[in-house]
């Protein structure tokens, strides 16, 4: 399939002047290996920590005192609030409690500085000759996680190997060389030589289902399809072909199926997928919530809600966008739409609440076909648009054409790619990611603005692109073209 003009990210378009500022406004501490000028990713400014030499102090120590003066500071804030200190031990909360802003930042500071020392602290031979084998934690932790093996003892016990051994299918060797890999990470421990307990991480493992299947979706699905990508992109260099991708490649339904529907086929791997996107959009920076809260960056429904307008959710799964958007919103109503096998899966009713059941109705439609929901305000696609290389992506917007009327809104909740190193380091690292997966599972990729106006563009001239925002702290953006059709 011919590509579009498409801009990826490799290919950095130029960000309008409109679009450089609101980047500017939201930037953080620039991301790691960005730039020479603020080397490993902390500018000079970030590490300004007091010398007491009149020579400035080097990026090491500069970074190790900026961990320290952090540190003390987190550690401060939590003592104050009588919040228990930060350990590994199984039973330390498995989430920061809420934050003030400043201690966020000296969190996320530590984290990045620290990462940059160890780095620093390896030298670059080491640093990449080792960088490589991040995939063997993965095996370890894959193997850990599919036989179960934190749900074998209880939380709070140890146990012995052999003991442990006893309870699983696992050859014995093989658990003990799985186990010891995932040590290293902090998932288990061994007090003593043959002794296993639970750490805070294990511990999530046996009794979080959702992060479970996260680990499951992860290792099982993605990684062998990471694996594959490098013999589809050799064979379909383009690289937009949802039924040629890496995933494909892997479970061998190359030009015959799409992911998706693979998953439709196998109600166990469909679950584990819903569950793991349960676990992910739940995780810092991801919460619903952010759409939702006009005051901290959220969209603004409320014209829409006055006037009982109505929003189609596409691709919204069995519903759980638009019920919160209900709750929130009194009068307007809201259709969502799904493959006929999960709408078929959602809840009934589908909240416990008539007032916010009543408004919403679910319906099977394929969103490759023309849209059938006529006149409605909002079209909206969350987690939708990123799941499609650009000529997929177009054909999906044009076919909402035929149902506009003017000043309909098309609304897009996704990543919005920045230009390298504007993100904080752990979005960028993370967003970037997002996009290897994509491309990994479906050909398809995360987008700048500039590409999003792009797609728009290609759909039709008479989306007008009214740009993007970013709820504060949060990954994902809000992507909106109004529909204004020209006079003949
Ligand atoms: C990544 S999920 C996003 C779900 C939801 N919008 C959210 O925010 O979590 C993608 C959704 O698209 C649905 N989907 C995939 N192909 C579809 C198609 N051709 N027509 C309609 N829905 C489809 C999937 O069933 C799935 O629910």
């Amino acid at each position: 399939m011919a590509k579009l003009k498409l801009t990826s990210w490799l290919s950095s378009s130029q960000p309008t002047p409109d679009a450089e500022k609101k980047n500017k406004r939201h930037s953080y501490v620039p991301s790691p290996f960005a730039r020479k000028d603020k080397v490993n990713g902390l500018s000079d400014k970030a590490l300004s920590v007091e010398s007491v030499s009149s020579e400035p102090p080097s990026r090491m120590i500069a970074l190790a005192q900026k961990i320290t003066k952090d540190a003390e500071k987190l550690e401060a804030y939590l003592k104050e609030n009588n919040l228990p200190p930060l350990s590994f031990d199984a039973d330390v909360p498995a989430d920061f409690a809420k934050l003030p802003e400043d201690i966020a930042r000296s969190r996320r500071e530590i984290i990045y500085a620290s990462k940059e020392l160890a780095q620093l602290a390896h030298g670059p031979r080491e640093a990449l000759r080792w960088a490589v084998w991040e995939f063997l934690d993965v095996l370890a932790l894959q193997i850990i996680n599919h036989f179960g093996i934190a749900k074998l003892f209880p939380v709070g016990e140890t146990i012995h190997l052999e003991d442990l051994q006893a309870k699983t299918s696992l050859d014995p060797v093989n658990l003990a060389r799985a186990l010891r890999v995932v040590m290293t990470k902090g998932i288990f421990r061994e007090p003593s030589p043959g002794v296993i307990e639970h750490t805070a991480m294990s511990r999530l493992l046996a009794e979080d289902g959702d992060m479970e299947a996260w680990i499951g979706f992860n290792s099982e699905d993605i990684f062998p399809a990471a694996a594959h990508v490098l013999d589809s992109v050799k064979a379909h260099p383009e690289a937009t072909a949802v039924m040629r991708s890496g995933f494909c490649f892997a479970f061998d339904t190359v030009d015959k199926e799409p992911m998706f529907v693979t998953f439709g086929k196998n109600a166990e791997r469909a679950r584990r997928m819903g569950k793991a996107m349960v676990s992910l959009t739940g995780g810092e920076g991801y919460e619903m919530s952010y759409l939702i809260n006009v005051a901290g960056g959220g969209y603004d429904f409320g014209e829409i809600d006055a006037a009982g307008g109505t929003l189609v959710d596409i691709g919204g799964s069995v519903g759980f966008v638009s019920v919160e958007l209900a709750k929130q919103y009194k009068n307007m109503k809201f259709v969502v739409q799904d493959t006929a096998k999960t709408i078929a899966s959602a809840p009934s009713p589908i909240h416990e609440d008539a007032q916010v059941a009543e408004r919403i109705t679910l319906q099977g439609h394929d969103f490759f076909t023309e849209q059938v929901v006529k006149d409605a305000d909002v079209y909206f696609f969350r987690w939708i648009i990123h799941n499609y290389s650009t000529p997929y992506a177009v054909k999906i917007l044009k076919n909402l054409i035929p149902a506009l009327k003017p000043g309909a809104r098309v609304i897009i909740n996704d990543h919005c790619l920045r230009e390298p190193g504007q993100e904080d380091p752990w979005d960028e690292s993370l967003m970037r990611r997002m996009d290897m997966v994509m491309w990994t599972l479906l050909n398809a990729q995360e987008r700048t603005e500039a590409e999003f106006r792009d797609l728009f563009k290609a759909a039709s001239d008479s989306f007008v692109f009214k740009g993007v925002t970013r709820p504060k702290n949060c990954r994902m953006s809000i992507i909106e073209a109004v529909w204004q059709p020209k006079e003949e």
